[in-house]
């Protein structure tokens, strides 16, 4: 087997233990760390017990009063610098990481993950040094007024809770402006992708952040490390990135203790093509966002609605690209998708693509398993798919599947398909794809969403608000959004 062909040739850890007060720890109970490229496993994972999760967040809250916490915002700012100058001299062994859990694109890792992975530290680096307060020169009623002005404060201890679909990217999302802002952190990435987020605890050792800041256990979610984490009355606040019913649970969790949240969610996104869009541009785009991460972005739109003058002709041609995607090794030259993350989350894609079949769709393309005659039948790819032909109500239009599929449906009017946009229960986002900029201005604002693009898809400033709408998120992260959720405020009133 080349070593182009498979992850064994990956340098990869036999055991991924915690990393708790400055030290990498083990603990007795573990879980495999499984290929989806192959099924091949890959290392042993260790899972904290309510024990690990305790000591870490004593170690966080003892490092808020060390070192840490009286140190200046441009030294913690000097600090996530070492840390991005860390990932960039450990670059590929993080793509490594990510791929070998999660079998994506080499070029893909490259490009996104790992790259996302330093910016995300860099931009609150410099955001924190920047950081804003509030001051108001107040009237008073002895007429010699007063002085009101807010300084910032670290919230304390924050959890953070991570998914697999963006190990890196959507970790240090959270880990990085938590750190910027002065908090300590205890955080968790998902069982699914822990190889990164391990790597990520020596570059942060290694940067000289002092011992208890940056605290990473290791477990999954309900009676398990998320949940231990959750319910600890020593956590300040709680930030989550994940599906919207585990969202749920975790408020549930943290109800009790009414500690801050912020939740990232899932999502049902839509792409909406007017026949005035430019028709190239348009079709590559809804590729990218129905199969960028076999789909597996939170971004990702599941519900395409076409302008019915220009559907037949969008659907042959989404069809012809679609057949043509190279399904592969994540080295291979040119390779446009790899497997999904596990068998577990490929059964939940194939039981939609069953069930599509069932609600009546048309499978214009896809809808199974592609044979390799080779290891990677052992692995979790699916096919790529595109489905038309369902009502707006069929479960596969409103259930979010989190695979490389979408259905494509015709609309008539403007107002008939912002209202169809909108018939969800989620609001991430929204892809419009039209050249007509008053169109763009009038459409952009109607959508129930928390991102809208206009002839892109997944273009990132990340000084913007990201977040979403009813069940697709609680707050925004992102610029000074973030700032405001990892500090606290406090108000000071001079009186003059
Ligand atoms: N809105 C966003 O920015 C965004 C980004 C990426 C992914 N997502 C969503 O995440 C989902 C896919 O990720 P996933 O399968 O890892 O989601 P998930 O909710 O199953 O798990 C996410 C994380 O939560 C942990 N967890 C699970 N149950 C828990 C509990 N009871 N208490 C504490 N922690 C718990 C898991 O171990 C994992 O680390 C999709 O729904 C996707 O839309 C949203
Ligand atoms: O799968 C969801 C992707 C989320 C992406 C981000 O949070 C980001 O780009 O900052």
């Amino acid at each position: 087997m080349s070593s182009l062909n498979s992850t064994s040739s990956v340098h990869l850890r036999p055991q991924l233990r915690h990393f708790i007060n400055g030290e990498f720890v083990a603990s007795a109970k573990t879980f495999r760390n499984i290929s989806p490229v192959d099924g091949k496993h890959i290392a042993d994972v260790c899972e904290a017990d309510a024990n690990n999760v305790d000591a870490a967040v004593k170690a966080a809250q003892a490092a808020l009063h060390g070192p840490w916490g009286r140190m200046a915002v441009s030294e913690r700012a000097a600090m996530l610098h070492k840390i991005a100058d860390g990932i960039q001299a450990r670059f590929d062994e993080f793509v490594a990481a990510e791929v070998a859990d999660t079998g994506r694109p080499v070029h893909q890792a490259r490009t996104l993950d790992v790259a996302r992975g330093i910016a995300n530290f860099r931009t609150f680096a410099d955001l924190a040094k920047t950081a804003n307060t509030d001051l108001f020169q107040s009237e008073s009623a002895d007429g010699l007024g007063a002085l009101n002005y807010t300084v910032r404060k670290p919230l304390g201890v924050v959890g953070i809770i991570s998914p697999w679909n963006l190990p890196l990217l959507l970790f240090t999302w959270k880990v990085a402006p938590a750190l910027a802002c002065g908090n300590t952190v205890v955080a968790k990435p998902s069982e699914e992708s822990p190889s990164s987020a391990t790597l990520l605890a020596e570059v942060i050792r290694d940067a000289g952040v002092p011992p208890g800041v940056f605290n990473l256990i290791h477990g999954f979610g309900g009676n398990s490390a998320g949940e231990f984490l959750t319910r600890h009355p020593d956590i300040d606040a709680i930030t989550f990135t994940g599906e919207s019913k585990t969202g749920s649970t975790i408020m549930k969790a943290v109800a009790d203790g009414m500690k801050e949240v912020s939740f990232e969610l899932g999502g049902k996104n839509a792409a909406v093509v007017f026949a005035d869009a430019d028709f190239d541009a348009a079709v590559a785009g809804v590729m990218r966002s129905s199969f960028t991460n076999s789909g597996q972005v939170c971004l990702c739109s599941e519900r395409v609605y076409v302008e019915r003058s220009i559907f037949d002709r969008f659907v042959a041609a989404m069809k012809e690209k679609t057949q043509a995607l190279k399904i592969g090794y994540p080295a291979e030259d040119n390779v446009d998708m790899g497997p999904l993350i596990s068998h577990g989350h490929r059964d939940k894609v194939l039981s939609y693509y069953r069930l599509a079949v069932e609600e009546g769709a048309t499978v214009v393309a896809g809808g199974g398993i592609p044979t390799f005659n080779d290891e990677r039948d052992d692995g979790a790819y699916v096919q790529p798919t595109i489905w038309t032909g369902l009502p707006d109500d069929a479960r596969c239009v409103t259930e979010e599947i989190f695979g490389p599929v979408c259905h494509i449906a015709p609309f008539d009017r403007e107002d008939e398909v912002i209202g169809r946009i909108n018939d969800s229960d989620y609001g991430l986002t929204c892809a419009i794809w039209t050249s007509d900029l008053k169109r763009a201005h009038r459409v952009a604002p109607q959508i129930e969403a928390g991102l809208v693009w206009v002839n892109t898809w997944y273009l990132r400033d990340l000084r913007t608000p990201f977040g979403g709408v009813k069940q697709s998120g609680l707050g925004r992260e992102g610029g000074r959004y973030s700032l405001d959720f990892y500090s606290e405020v406090t108000n000071i009133c001079i009186k003059l």
